[in-house]
């Protein structure tokens, strides 16, 4: 039977008591149907008001909106009997109208913000609950993940599609779900009627200056997930080796919150005392309330211990047993385009793709990678078109500050000229002018070829910037292109195999 509902049903006051039987919800005009619930949004193009009258000819019959919304289809809305309900902030009416819509999620969902880790984290978080027993998923960059999988256009879909996809793995018996919140997210009130067990906290830096504009707009975007979408009865686990993460572990103490501190910091309730860095990965070793743990990862980078032991964090909060969490952390893997390892030279040289796509990101990496190369460190970086463009020097100047040879290439430079997005990454480097030698080429697969071939024993490259990624966005086209199987075809062809 087709779904339906009343206005009073999704928790909706139409203006003049009216009501209306609800068919489905859209926020595009296009989409819209007899029977349709219109959410009409202020966008950062246009205002979705000017899209009602479209709906109202489609057959919506119950419009939501806001105040200018209302004013500006005053006319068309007049000339109709659909019901208007004119809300504050539609989008976080949305947000509850489209959970009550889709009915139950899953049990257990928590969440993790930041600049950097969100994905990572919440892949970590969901490896250990399979490693539990516990049929569990990660939502968000890579789509959703683990024993129900399925792809996503979004790091934090818009409500309508999070509570489709939500209520989708509940009827598939996922009983947990670790999502990531972008600040895109949060500030447009996405993920506002989820219910969360626990929210994450990895770390504060630059990105995203180009939609936000201020680092406090950014930040307070941010913490939206702690001061408005977790609750008071819900756990925070922050990672307190952030400058930020007092700051932030103090916002939601003043909450009501439970706070778990991780990282290296005193204070920290899971707390990193010491790490060993091999080869192939780590040793570390930590307490849990004064308690000591060790355990081996076979990950590459100190900042994926930080991820580990927050998802750690999120995974206790959530209501599992301490100690057998920790007992699960030798089995994590690397998460895909996250320090991966893509390929090895016959002479044992590595090659890395890696997700850095932020000035912070770059350094991080390439500083994670030190303890583990004896040789020099090539990398090949670039910055998306359409996104931030201040992070673009800061990336090259991160990449010549830690790398000994730099190859500026493009990312996605979507609808920009690749050739002023390099040579933005370029200013940078050159400034910080500390590399051995950085050289520009555009295109990306001559580049990760150079890379390699420059390669000697006991030398690594990184390849920074697109990750996971299949796609290179020119235009608006999306070529395919996988960092990792470019890697590995040009260690082939050099090696001679092909
Ligand atoms: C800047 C931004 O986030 N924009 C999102 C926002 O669009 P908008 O409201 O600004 O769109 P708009 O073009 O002004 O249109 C206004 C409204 O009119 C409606 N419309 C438009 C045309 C029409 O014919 N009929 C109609 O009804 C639109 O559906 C929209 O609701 O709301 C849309 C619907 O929910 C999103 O698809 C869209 O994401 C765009 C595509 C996007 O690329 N967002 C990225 C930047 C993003 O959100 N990224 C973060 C990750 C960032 C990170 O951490 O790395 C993410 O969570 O994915
Ligand atoms: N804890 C961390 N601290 C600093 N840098 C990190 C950390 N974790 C990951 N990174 C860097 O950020 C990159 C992206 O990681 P990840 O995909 O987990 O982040 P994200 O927050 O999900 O990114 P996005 O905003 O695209 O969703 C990694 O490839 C790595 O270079
Ligand atoms: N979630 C990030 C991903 C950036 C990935 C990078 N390859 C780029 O295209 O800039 C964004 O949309 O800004
Ligand atoms: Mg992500």
């Amino acid at each position: 039977m087709a779904k339906s509902s009343s206005l009073a049903a999704l928790g909706l006051t139409a203006q003049g008591g009216r009501e209306a039987t609800i068919t489905d919800i859209t926020v595009d005009s296009r989409d819209a149907g007899q029977g349709t619930l219109f959410a009409a949004l202020p966008g950062s193009n246009v205002h979705g008001a000017s899209f009602i009258g479209k709906a109202l000819a489609a057959g919506a019959s119950a419009i939501l909106t806001d105040a200018e919304g209302a004013e500006i289809a005053a006319e068309d809305l007049a000339a109709s009997d659909a019901a208007l309900i004119v809300a504050q902030d539609p989008r976080q009416t949305l947000a509850q109208t489209a959970s009550l819509w889709f009915g139950a999620h899953p049990a257990t969902v928590v969440a993790v913000t930041g600049t950097n880790g969100k994905t990572s984290v919440s892949t970590f978080t969901r490896q250990i609950w399979e490693a539990l027993g516990i049929a569990g998923v990660n939502l968000g960059t890579t789509g959703v993940e683990g024993s129900w999988s399925h792809p996503l256009r979004h790091t934090t879909p818009e409500p309508i599609t999070l509570h489709r996809v939500l209520a989708e793995a509940s009827a598939n018996a996922i009983t947990h779900v670790a999502m990531e919140a972008s600040s895109h997210g949060l500030d447009q009130c996405r993920l506002d009627g989820v219910h969360l067990t626990a929210a994450g906290f990895t770390n504060f830096t630059q990105d995203h200056l180009d939609y936000h504009e201020t680092f406090d707009a950014y930040f307070d975007a941010k913490m939206g997930l702690f001061t408005r979408v977790l609750s008071p009865e819900g756990v925070a686990v922050v990672n307190l080796d952030d400058p930020k993460g007092k700051e932030v572990a103090k916002i939601c103490e003043e909450r009501g919150q439970e706070v778990i501190g991780v990282g290296a910091s005193e204070d920290a309730r899971l707390r990193l005392s010491a790490r060993r860095f091999d080869a192939t990965g780590q040793d570390l070793r930590f307490t849990w309330q004064g308690k000591p743990f060790q355990t081996r990862l076979d990950l590459m980078g100190g900042f994926q211990a930080d991820n580990v032991l927050l998802a750690a964090g999120l995974v206790i909060a959530a209501g599992a047993a301490p100690s057998d969490v920790f007992e699960t952390l030798d089995t994590l893997t690397t998460v895909r385009g996250r320090m991966e390892l893509a390929a090895t030279r016959d002479n044992g040289a590595a090659v890395f793709v890696d997700y850095a796509h932020t000035p912070d990101a770059v350094s991080t990496a390439l500083q994670a990678m030190r303890p583990h190369v004896m040789g020099k460190i090539v990398v090949i970086v670039g910055a998306g078109g359409d996104r931030d463009t201040t992070k673009r020097p800061l990336m090259g100047a991160a990449a010549a500050e830690h790398a000994d040879v730099v190859i500026i290439t493009d990312d996605n430079p979507r609808s920009e000229d690749p050739a002023a997005i390099r040579a933005a990454v370029m200013a940078g480097a050159v400034q910080a002018g500390e590399a051995d030698q950085i050289i520009e080429v555009g295109d990306r697969a001559e580049a990760i070829l150079r890379g390699i071939d420059m390669l000697e024993v006991g030398d690594a490259l990184l390849i920074a910037g697109k990750g996971h990624e299949s796609g290179q966005i020119v235009g608006d086209s999306v070529l395919p292109f996988d960092d990792v199987e470019q890697a590995s075809v040009a260690v082939a062809a050099l090696e001679g195999r092909i």
